[in-house]
């Protein structure tokens, strides 16, 4: 069955057309992550689902139920924000339990559903502590047990793991891969982060200027992508785009390569010359200018390179990508 159906939805603020014709699929127990630039519309689009804004046109269909006019409790989702929202005032276990009692469950349920959820959380310890009396991690995860034990249809997280460290980041992400396959739920994820994106996502749909770019798994995207858009956004460092006329093809097209496939040799192509090194240890980072071009290698291991050295790369041809110069991929 299809968790969340969206058919051609649009939302304008006033004069401002925000979500133009979004249409698509959410499968049940998938794992969807929405990314895009800011303010390209992921944090409207996930309040529309969950009834926070109204579309202005187009239909929500939530578990097989057409839900535009169904208020936000009665739509069988919970979200997570950024900001936590948790109550000061109430308990770990008052905050997780809240929702709960006003839909007056039974205290039985209700104290096994605590109970499940803070063991898969690891916050039994903190049941009765206050939110200030937490770290920003459990914080965190206080949030997402208030979002389990209502058992929804559908999980919708906002940039939860924003205000946590790196190292936090990390395993709070593993912690969430880990609860999607414990709970087998349907979830929707926004971030900015895209290895956050490619870890977590069964299927990422990248958005721009309130457009669907393109919808598919981290890999499809990643080795596929439709435009130049969605190949400049999804890798880190960002994928290598150049004039064609650089690579001497004399063509008017772009030409895109990755970082990690471009290769130190003597006799190389571009030849280049390095303005930044970044030593990273398992890698180096070279940035460098081919003609007036920056470019971005990714060398694997460590490197004696250093600026202003002179250095000629290489590419796989069947790894470089082509863009008209409309940024539509050319096969
Ligand atoms: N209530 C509102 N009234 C008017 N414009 C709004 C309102 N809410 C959002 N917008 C506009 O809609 C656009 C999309 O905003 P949104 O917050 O959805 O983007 P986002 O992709 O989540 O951005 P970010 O990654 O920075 O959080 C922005 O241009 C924003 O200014």
């Amino acid at each position: 069955m299809t968790a969340l159906m969206l058919s051609n939805v649009n939302k304008s603020f006033g004069n401002v057309h925000v979500l133009k014709d979004i249409t698509l699929e959410v499968e049940e127990g998938e794992f969807v992550v929405f990314v895009g630039p800011s303010g390209c519309g992921k944090s409207t689009l996930l309040r529309v689902i969950a009834g926070l804004e109204d579309a202005s046109s187009g239909e929500i269909n939530i578990g097989g139920q057409q839900v535009n006019l169904v208020p936000p409790s009665k739509r069988g989702i919970a979200m997570v924000f950024q900001s936590y929202a948790l109550y000061p005032h109430l308990s770990v276990r008052g905050n997780m339990t809240l929702a709960l009692k006003q839909e007056k469950q039974s205290k039985a349920m209700i104290e096994e559903r605590v109970s499940i959820a803070s063991r898969m959380l690891n916050l039994e310890p903190y049941l009765d502590r206050y939110p200030s009396e937490l770290s920003g991690g459990q914080r965190q995860r206080v949030a997402i047990g208030r979002a389990i034990v209502r058992k929804p249809k559908l999980f919708l997280f906002d940039e939860p793991l924003s205000n946590l460290d790196a190292a936090l980041r990390m395993n709070t992400r593993i912690e969430i891969a880990n609860l999607h396959r414990a709970l087998d739920a349907s979830m929707i994820y926004v971030t900015h982060d895209q290895t956050e994106a490619m870890t977590l996502a069964d299927k990422i749909v990248v958005l721009r200027d309130g457009r669907v770019e393109q919808i598919g798994s981290p890999m499809e995207l990643y080795n596929n992508p439709a435009n130049q858009f969605v190949a400049g956004f999804l890798g880190s460092p960002s994928m290598n785009f150049l004039p064609e006329g650089l690579l001497g093809d004399g063509g008017q097209n772009t030409i895109g390569i990755r970082p990690e496939d471009l290769f130190l040799a003597d006799d190389g192509p571009l030849a280049a010359r390095v303005s930044h090194v970044e030593k990273l240890g398992g890698d180096t980072n070279v940035i460098a200018k081919v003609h007036d071009q920056s470019v971005t290698a990714r060398l694997f291991g460590q490197h004696a390179i250093s600026e202003g050295q002179e250095l000629r790369f290489t590419y796989a041809a069947e790894k470089a990508y082509r863009f008209d110069a409309d940024g539509q991929r050319l096969r």
